[in-house]
């Protein structure tokens, strides 16, 4: 664990990597790992480049596919957000096996444009680009 985590982020982060890796070993084909999280939000990006590097480490073998939302200026929460951003960059292109980038803005754009929402809610993000990533592994 990086030496700048708290010791209260270290234990609560301990406890959940324990569960996850006892839920893991329960699974004789297990096959791989999916990661959907937010490449900007302080703890979507730093939990998730924590969370990876370990189990790099516990299953180097296994799979790792990344669904990452890239943020855009429409349905941004933090000024950080670019900066988040690029530190998260750095772990994940290092660990995962392939990533698939789902673009706020491209959503945001074909709400409005193609779909006439006027002002479009994160509830209608999240209608258009979570169903893409179920079926692209449904086909
Ligand atoms: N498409 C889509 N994007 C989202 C949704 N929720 C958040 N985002 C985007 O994800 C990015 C980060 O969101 P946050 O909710 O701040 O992420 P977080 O990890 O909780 O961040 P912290 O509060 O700093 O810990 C922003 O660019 C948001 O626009 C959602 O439901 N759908």
């Amino acid at each position: 664990m990086p030496m700048n985590t708290t010791p209260l982020a270290r234990r609560s982060l301990t406890s959940s990597w324990t569960e996850f890796a006892k839920l893991a070993d329960q699974y004789t084909g297990l096959q791989g790992f999916l990661a959907v999280h937010s490449f900007s939000g302080g703890t979507s990006s730093g939990l998730t480049s924590l969370l990876i590097e370990w189990l790099s480490v516990d299953s180097d073998k296994k799979s790792k596919l990344e669904f990452f939302i890239d943020p855009a200026p429409q349905v941004s929460t933090a000024l950080v957000e670019p900066y988040n951003s690029i530190s998260t960059a750095y772990t994940t292109l290092e660990h995962f096996d392939c990533v698939f980038v789902v673009g706020n803005k491209a959503i945001y754009d074909n709400c409005c444009r193609n779909l006439d929402i006027e002002c479009p809610a994160y509830t209608n993000l999240k209608y258009h680009c979570f169903p893409q990533i179920r079926w692209s592994f449904e086909c």
